[in-house]
């Protein structure tokens, strides 16, 4: 299986994701300015969605040492055969309902390390993690979706990051959900994240990128390229 490698809890700035990339020139001033991830978001209800020949073509772009996502939701094996065959990846994000032994099987069968969502709206979301940190290489905590939204994740909204502060995983773990580049450090402050991920934050509009929002939002983090 194909590793990412994690710095977990070493000194440093934390690494950041920068996920729904859909053009070489936001993805270049990702890299620049020094994201560990970048994620593609294969999911067609979502504004930043790419086909397998748009990805295929970004993922050629990145280099090496910056992981490239796949991020899927509730995917079927054909779909995530489809894709996995056609684009270089380095790690699969499942965003839906999948199950642990759903997890489980995708991260078997298709040989790359899994990063599963989990939604959080309240403590009761957290014994959750435990669950999957038994069967996902690494746990994203998200802010759980509004019932009834047509997107399981990218809505911009944060969770109340106390929830989490202090608290310890055995697995790596990302924060995700309304980070931006106002509010990213003092997330980082409060619950301790070696790693935050980040897609309407650093937009312009829904789907749209915005290199200087990207350039801020990494500088915010503590990233220096
Ligand atoms: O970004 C999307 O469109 C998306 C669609 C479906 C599932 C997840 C999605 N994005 C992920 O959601 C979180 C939080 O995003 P945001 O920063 O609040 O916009 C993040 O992990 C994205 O990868």
């Amino acid at each position: 299986m194909a590793t990412v490698a994690i710095d977990r809890g070493a000194p440093g700035a934390p690494r950041v994701k920068i996920c729904g990339l859909r053009d070489a020139e936001t993805l270049s001033a990702a890299v620049a300015a020094g994201a560990r991830y970048v994620g593609f978001v294969f999911f067609a209800k979502s504004p930043r969605s790419v086909s397998i020949a748009q990805a295929r073509d970004l993922a050629l772009e990145v280099p090496p040492g910056v992981a490239k996502v796949a991020l899927v939701v509730n995917p079927a094996d054909e779909d995530l055969s489809a894709i996995c065959d056609a684009v270089p990846l380095d790690m699969l994000q499942l965003h839906g309902s999948e199950t642990p032994e759903r997890v489980a099987e995708i991260r078997a069968r298709f040989g790359l390390p899994v990063m599963k969502a989990v939604g959080v709206a309240g403590p009761e979301d957290l014994p959750a993690i435990a669950r999957y940190e038994e069967v996902a290489d690494q746990i994203l905590l998200d802010a759980k979706a509004p019932k009834g939204a047509p997107l399981p994740g990218g809505n911009g909204l944060a969770f109340d990051w106390r929830l989490i502060a202090g608290r310890n995983w055995t697995k790596p773990w990302m924060l995700a959900g309304g980070l931006t580049p106002e509010n990213v450090a003092e997330a980082i402050r409060l619950t301790g994240a070696r790693q935050v991920d980040v897609s309407s934050g650093v937009e312009s509009a829904p789907g749209v990128k915005d290199a200087g929002r990207i350039a801020r939002f990494l500088n915010a983090a503590g990233v220096t390229a």
